[in-house]
């Protein structure tokens, strides 16, 4: 995996977004679309806020979710919320093609199905271009939490977790659609991360984020991040 530095979060935000923009304009010129899928917690969204303030021809873009808390629409804890509000007042709203995980359905087994379906009648073989993924301080990655069951799943591409994590279930893609994405990025900030990187780098399939494939993966640290690695 390649790995590239930066002194802070901001910047790392910052670097995130301006390959994003380029990698969507280059993808786009050449196959006409892009579909990415975009995680959740809390360093994706500065990133985002800047990337929707590219010109872009959003309207060949598609964003899916690589995971999602069970919890009400509009909720805080639901990375939509986040991922709408990192967006809002850019313009791109109402063209880009964002497809929300159905995380309040009464069949979540279901819906796990509709949403790998979807993916697969988007992006026309079920591969994304790319997966931008985080990493937890535990070393989870998505909703592919340390110990959950989710993490042994081979024959789905989207599952519900299988225990509570941080008092919620989640709806997650599983590794079998993440390592068939055609690039993985990582953006990883905070020095709370900094063994887990190392592990991560050293691919130590005994944490979550050890078992996502490296071979198309570039990463993107801050210094307090990358501390371990030099
Ligand atoms: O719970 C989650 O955590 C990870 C890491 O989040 P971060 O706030 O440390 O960036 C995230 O990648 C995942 O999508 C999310 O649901």
């Amino acid at each position: 995996m390649k790995t590239e530095i930066y002194s802070t979060a901001d910047e790392v935000a910052q670097k995130a977004a301006e390959y994003l923009e380029a990698k969507i304009r280059e993808t786009i010129n050449t196959k006409g679309s892009f579909s990415m899928a975009i995680s959740g917690g809390r360093t994706p969204w500065e990133m985002l806020k800047i990337l929707s303030k590219a010109h872009l021809r959003w309207t060949k873009v598609n964003i899916f979710q690589v995971d999602e808390r069970i919890a009400p629409d509009g909720h805080l804890d639901r990375n939509l919320t986040q991922l709408f509000k990192s967006i809002e007042g850019s313009g791109i709203v109402t063209k880009v093609n964002i497809f929300p995980m159905h995380v309040i359905s009464e069949d979540p087994e279901e819906a796990c199905l509709d949403y790998a379906k979807t993916i697969l009648e988007i992006t026309g073989d079920g591969i994304l271009d790319l997966v931008h993924l985080g990493m937890g301080a535990d070393g989870h990655t998505a909703s592919l939490v340390p110990g959950d069951k989710v993490c042994e799943i081979k024959d789905q591409n989207v599952a519900i977790t299988f225990d509570p994590y941080q008092g919620r279930k989640r709806m997650t893609l599983t590794y079998p659609l993440i390592n068939q994405a055609r690039e993985i990025l990582w953006v990883i900030t905070g020095e709370e991360k900094a063994e887990m990187v190392e592990r991560l780098l050293n691919e130590d399939y005994s944490i979550p984020a050890g078992k996502v494939n490296q071979e198309n993966a570039l990463a993107l640290l801050d210094q307090p991040a990358a501390k371990l690695i030099g």
